[in-house]
């Protein structure tokens, strides 16, 4: 293919929603990764953008990548981006979006970033190959990079990376390629394979000695996602805590990325909750394992809905003395009626990166007051939104929360009323 070297100059205009940046060329809009708004760029093309050739005019937010995997490994797409432009970049991208589904008169939106280093729970992709195993994250578009280094992940599951290829590599199952989920629990790291061919005995046996050796307290194996995991090997207890609260956490959980965005994600939770009398009710909707649930119920009643069985199960167990009570329930196939939040107080949600769908239209049309709204996903915080604002919810409080670091990906808690008396004394005490 021929690659054609282009002669002319493009100035990046803004960064688009997935952190490349955007320009004009010949009246098409192309995004290139890479780059910061303000810079001009040579670039040479095979049908699409190959590479930058030239760049003029860096920019004073531009940063020295710090893993020499940048630009190969799919983990980070904005480490030539110095943190501080990164997190106004998110925050103005929240706002924008909070614009655009038409809320005005918006307060200034708190901010948190996490530090480097402190990823605790990772899904990597595994490869077979001649001689050994790859683990680690994939290319933007392409096969898994070996992680040989890494910016993000914790250190206590980085110098697992090594002895854990090493295992794998003795896998006979582990043919092809596979996929690995790693939490880092207060018990430790809490391992799942996923492999599509049955461990055999002597494979069972390898990952038991292993997890012994590399003080792992549970290795589980599925076959694909969606199938229940089976435990291979638990020499000792697994569990984690919310608070004060312990919670015997499934293989595979969900958890926030990293202790520090989790704990800035509950105080932003906290922050938005109205004032409770003695008999109110919180209804906390994809309530997980409990990440907020235990925090809620130390305010108030909680009733907490989750639609994993396993996550549920974890969270029905650990309530037991605690104000929340769980309930099982498919949000989707079975949103939250209006009627259903007659005795609500207030909803705190925090649906999965494809929203919360028909629920938020049952949620508008309750008569549910206050709401607190946690994304993971901008451009599906816009269309979740959307109801509320119809049937006149106002933004209260907003805090973004640079979770996944280095990546376009944005954490964030909105906190909206239609009570106007709340508001208006929110808004005077702001002033
Ligand atoms: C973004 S996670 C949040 C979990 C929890 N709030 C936390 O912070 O750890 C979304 C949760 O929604 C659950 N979920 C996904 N689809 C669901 C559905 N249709 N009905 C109920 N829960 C669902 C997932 O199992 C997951 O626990």
């Amino acid at each position: 293919m021929t690659i054609n070297k282009s002669q002319n100059w493009h100035v990046i205009e803004r960064l688009g929603s997935s952190g490349d940046g955007a320009c004009l060329i010949d009246g098409t809009l192309h995004y290139v990764p890479g780059v910061l708004p303000g810079e001009k760029v040579r670039l040479s093309f095979d049908g699409h953008i190959k590479s930058i050739l030239e760049l003029q005019n860096a920019s004073p937010d531009r940063a020295t990548p710090s893993c020499s995997l940048f630009g190969l490994c799919g983990g980070c797409s904005l480490q030539h981006v110095s943190l501080p432009a990164l997190l106004k970049w998110k925050t103005e991208r929240i706002v924008a979006a909070l614009k655009q589904v038409g809320f005005t008169n918006l307060p200034d939106a708190e901010q948190f970033q996490s530090q480097p280093k402190t990823r605790r729970r990772m899904d990597f992709a595994l490869q077979r190959i001649d001689g050994g195993i790859i683990l680690g994250l994939h290319q933007r578009a392409g096969n898994p990079v070996n992680m040989t280094e890494c910016s993000l992940l914790h250190p206590d599951l980085f110098k697992l990376l090594d002895p854990l290829r090493e295992c794998l590599a003795q896998i006979g199952a582990l043919t092809g390629s596979g996929g690995l989920f790693v939490n880092l629990l207060d018990t430790g790291p809490d391992l799942l394979l996923e492999i599509p061919a049955q461990l055999s005995s002597s494979d069972k046996a390898k990952l038991a000695d292993f997890a012994r050796q590399a003080n792992i307290a549970r290795i589980s194996w599925r076959s694909k996602l969606g199938d229940e995991p089976e435990t291979i090997v638990q020499w000792k207890p697994v569990f984690h805590h919310f608070g004060s609260v312990k919670v015997a956490i499934p293989p595979g959980a969900f958890l926030q990325v990293s202790q520090d965005a989790e704990n800035a994600l509950v105080s932003a939770v906290l922050k938005g909750l109205p004032s409770f009398n003695k008999k109110d009710i919180a209804h906390e909707l994809y309530a997980g394992n409990g990440t907020f649930s235990f925090a809620l119920g130390e305010r108030t009643r909680v009733f907490a809905y989750e639609g994993s069985k396993d996550a549920f199960e974890a969270l029905k167990l650990a309530s037991h003395g605690t104000r929340v009570e769980a309930h099982h329930r498919d949000l989707k196939r079975q949103p939250l009626l209006p009627q259903d939040l007659k005795t609500s107080r207030v909803v705190i949600l925090d649906p999965p990166f494809v929203g919360a769908g028909k629920q938020m239209d049952f949620l508008a049309q309750s008569a549910v007051k206050d709401v607190i709204y946690v994304s993971c996903n901008p451009n599906i915080l816009i269309k979740d939104l959307m109801p509320l604002q119809k049937s006149g919810f106002e933004v209260l409080q907003v805090s973004v929360i640079d979770q996944f670091l280095w990546s376009a990906d944005t954490e964030t808690v909105v906190t909206l009323t239609r009570d106007q008396k709340r508001l208006k004394k929110a808004r005077k005490n702001a002033c």
